[in-house]
């Protein structure tokens, strides 16, 4: 563990770069907090699911989400996330959260809950690796560094599949299909769309092994706090 950095981190990027992954190692290799605001989208999904209101209702989304219990840890060690009390860290991974997630997300009533929760949880911290969307444009603004962290679609659909342990070229092809179809969906919305912050470092993950990917945002983030600045 290094000790040397304080301060707020923020990745951001399309699904499938390895944003997850690498924000959890970072965050424990800094000794800093971890939080997945994916995590807490795909939470309020849940919600809006067993609330059994239709993903088009706007108001009738907002108003699941805003009457459920979501927590989510900070934890890089542990992971947390409950609905109303019951541990949903399974389910919220599976194909029927995955598929409703983009329309809840989009919802901005929804947005505004989120966000302000999601502040609440860092505000505070000394140390916090933060991953996400509008992390770096939206969320933290002023946050320490900013990356915005790529890799291109077939390497996305390939690690996705190892993820999975899936090998069915067919079963490949529509893990793709579904990556682009999330990403269309995320930079297309009108509230806070997926893009990069204009003073995000990308990092392009393609042809980097994870451990490298963690290496050079580690590198980055000491460089960040030494300076004064993100670049
Ligand atoms: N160079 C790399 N950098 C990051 N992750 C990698 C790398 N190589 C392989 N992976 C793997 O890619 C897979 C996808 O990573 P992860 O789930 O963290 O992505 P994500 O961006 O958080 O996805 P999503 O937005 O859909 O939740 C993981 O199994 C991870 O271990
Ligand atoms: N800051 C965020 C984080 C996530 N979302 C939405 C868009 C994603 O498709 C979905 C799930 O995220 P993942 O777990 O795949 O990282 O949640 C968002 O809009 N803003």
């Amino acid at each position: 563990m290094t000790a040397e950095f304080s301060g707020q981190i923020t990745l951001d990027g399309p699904s499938g770069t390895g944003k997850s992954s690498v924000a959890r190692q970072v965050a424990q290799q800094l000794g800093a907090h971890y939080l997945d605001t994916g995590a807490m989208y795909r939470a309020a999904t849940v919600a809006v699911l067993d609330a059994g209101v239709a993903l088009d209702d706007k108001v009738a989304v907002a108003r699941a989400v805003s009457a459920a219990t979501i927590e989510v840890g900070t934890d890089a060690r542990r992971e947390k996330v409950k609905v109303d009390g019951v541990d949903v860290r399974q389910r919220i991974r599976g194909a029927e959260v995955t598929r409703a997630v983009s329309p809840v997300s989009a919802v901005p009533a929804v947005r505004r809950l989120l966000v302000a929760r999601q502040r609440e949880l860092v505000n505070g911290a000394d140390a916090v690796v933060v991953e996400g969307r509008d992390i770096g444009t939206v969320v933290l603004p002023d946050a320490t560094l900013k990356i915005y962290l790529t890799a291109s679609p077939e390497v996305r659909a390939q690690r996705r599949a190892g993820q999975l342990g899936v090998t069915d070229p067919d079963k490949i092809a529509a893990l793709a299909a579904d990556l682009r179809r999330r990403d269309d969906y995320d930079s297309r919305r009108a509230d806070s769309p997926l893009r990069p912050a204009e003073d995000a470092v990308v990092v392009d993950s393609t042809d980097l092994a994870q451990e490298e990917t963690v290496a050079k945002v580690v590198a980055l983030a000491l460089d960040a706090v030494r300076t004064g600045q993100a670049s």
